[in-house]
């Protein structure tokens, strides 16, 4: 809907129907620094509505079929995939990746969440166990917990928030789910569709706003048990705290430092575009994006003088320019997080060869406020560097040389996270020895960002606690019990 200057100004969603808020926040377009949109900036009361809605909800939902929750995610679904061009659209422009990457990614995997979980939860099943010798049957039962609070970050904005939605809801849960404040539009237009999906009023609502005020909200109200959580390590210590007393449910994927592994003898014809690929896609903001490249010695120089062609040609453009391979970075704030950490690497005596005060970007007028940085390799950086170790999550990788396949073990395991790791090599026994051995919830070899969405998915150490995916989505959105008869 228009709102005050003929902007978009976004309504929270909560009992099944919108609701304007007493404030608002701006939201800005990446591509130019112009606000564009107006987000409800929520707090407690919407919080309370939006319990009251799903707890409403929540008897009539949960005592469904199972067929029969499938079949509104399978509608919901179908919507969504009518409305992909219009969503793609909004999403490049909300976020300022390009409309390309939104088109083939976000929100057919957006489409795929809802047709996943809508099949994948039919077909789960319990446990049945017997002790003959005591003549007792056990078995396990399970039950949606109830009201489930799910929180998403602003780099896959309908992608991540409806991995989280579609199996909560096919579980039998009502949820309350907080898109990121930067990146609403997407999920307030997916609002739009779910009357007409068959979605039942208070079993999916939406609050916007920002972590401190309706975030906190929600993850320490005492009638939210369940909490999933994605986004930075900072937060979920904060949201992690702020459960505690209420032992609430928690699953949390956190961010990445992710190693690329090049050995010796690799075919770098695909390695070199899948690792600028898995460097710069999405601007570098993705959990999973490699952001330290170790490159074994003997193909070093090669590797490099390739890498480093290849990254020249990934074209910066705006979102809407269907040639372009990466947009604007998310906020001003963002660009000049990132920025400084390659001002830290020239202060270190690292050598920045191409992107960022190397190189020069060539905007349209209109887009020179945007949030625009070119893809940037560096290289002679130690591995104590903050480069090394923390999370940039902008289009910033680092390149360095290994001499043994049991150093460099050592050395992509050296950093606090644990999220994903890709190796290249053509030696079949070397790869499953490595990546057995990478401290690392994912290992991709010879190959980046191929999803199973039926097998575990999430991080180790830092990088989080729980995994998601179907069998362990559907264990986390439900409660067990162990019941025992003695016959
Ligand atoms: N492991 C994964 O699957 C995965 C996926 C995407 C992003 N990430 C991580 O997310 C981070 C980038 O996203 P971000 O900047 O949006 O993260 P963030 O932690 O700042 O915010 C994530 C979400 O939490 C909310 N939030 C912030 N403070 C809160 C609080 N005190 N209480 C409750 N909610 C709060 C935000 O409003 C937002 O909706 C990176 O670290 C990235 O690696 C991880
Ligand atoms: N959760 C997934 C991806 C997370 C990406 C982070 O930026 C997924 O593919 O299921």
């Amino acid at each position: 809907m228009a709102g005050r200057g003929g902007l978009l100004m976004l309504e929270n969603f909560i009992g099944g129907k919108f609701l304007p808020c007493s404030s608002y926040l701006d939201s800005y377009d990446p591509s130019t620094g112009e606000v564009y949109c107006h987000v409800p900036d929520s707090g407690e009361e919407e919080v309370e509505a939006a319990v009251e809605a799903a707890r409403a909800a929540f008897p009539g939902w949960s005592s469904r079929s199972p067929q029969e929750r499938s079949q509104v995610l399978q509608r919901l679904a179908d919507l969504l995939e009518q409305s992909l061009e219009e969503l793609a659209q909004a999403e490049s422009r909300d976020q300022g990746k390009t409309i390309t990457l939104a088109r083939t990614m976000d929100i057919p995997r957006a489409v795929q969440n809802f047709r996943f979980f809508a099949s994948s939860t039919l077909h789960q099943t319990s446990e049945c166990t017997q002790m003959d010798h005591l003549g007792c049957l056990h078995y396990t039962v399970r039950a949606p917990v109830g009201i489930a609070a799910l929180i998403s970050p602003w780099n896959l904005p309908l992608y991540l928030l409806t991995w989280k939605i579609a199996p909560a809801i096919a579980a039998g849960n009502t949820v309350i789910a907080k898109p990121s404040e930067l990146t609403s539009v997407t999920a307030w237009m997916m609002c739009r569709l779910l009357e007409k999906a068959g979605v039942p009023p208070g079993v999916v609502n939406v609050v916007f706003g920002t972590g401190p005020r309706v975030g906190e909200a929600l993850v320490s109200h005492p009638d939210v048990p369940l909490i999933s959580f994605t986004g930075s390590q900072p937060t979920a210590e904060r949201i992690t705290q702020l459960s505690a007393p209420h032992c609430k449910k928690l699953s949390l994927e956190l961010g990445g430092k992710n190693p690329a592994i090049v050995f010796e003898d690799a075919n770098l014809d695909e390695c070199i575009p899948t690792t600028v690929r898995s460097s710069f896609a999405n601007q570098g903001e993705i959990c999973l994006c490699t952001s330290r490249i170790f490159v074994q010695r003997s193909i070093y120089s090669e590797f490099l003088k390739r890498f480093l062609e290849a990254t020249r040609k990934w074209k910066v453009g705006i979102p809407s320019d269907p040639s372009a391979d990466m947009g604007a970075l998310i906020s001003k704030a963002h660009l000049e997080k990132v920025r400084s950490y390659i001002k830290k690497a020239r202060l270190e005596g690292a050598q920045i060869l191409c992107g960022e005060g190397v190189d020069k970007l060539n905007l349209p007028p209109r887009n020179q406020a945007g949030y625009f940085m070119l893809p940037t390799v560096i290289t002679d950086v130690k591995d104590e560097s903050c480069c090394m170790k923390e999370e940039i999550f902008g289009p910033v990788t680092c390149v360095v040389p290994f001499d043994s396949e049991e150093e460099v073990i050592q050395r992509a395991n050296g950093v606090k996270y644990g999220l994903a790791a890709t190796v290249w090599s053509g030696n079949v026994g070397r790869v499953h020895r490595v990546a057995k051995r990478l401290q690392s919830g994912l290992v991709w070899t010879n190959c980046w960002l191929i999803r199973e969405l039926n097998l575990p998915f999430g991080g180790m150490k830092s990088s989080g606690v729980g995994r998601e995916g179907a069998r362990d989505s559907y264990e986390f959105f439900t409660e067990v019990k162990t019941i025992t008869v003695k016959h």
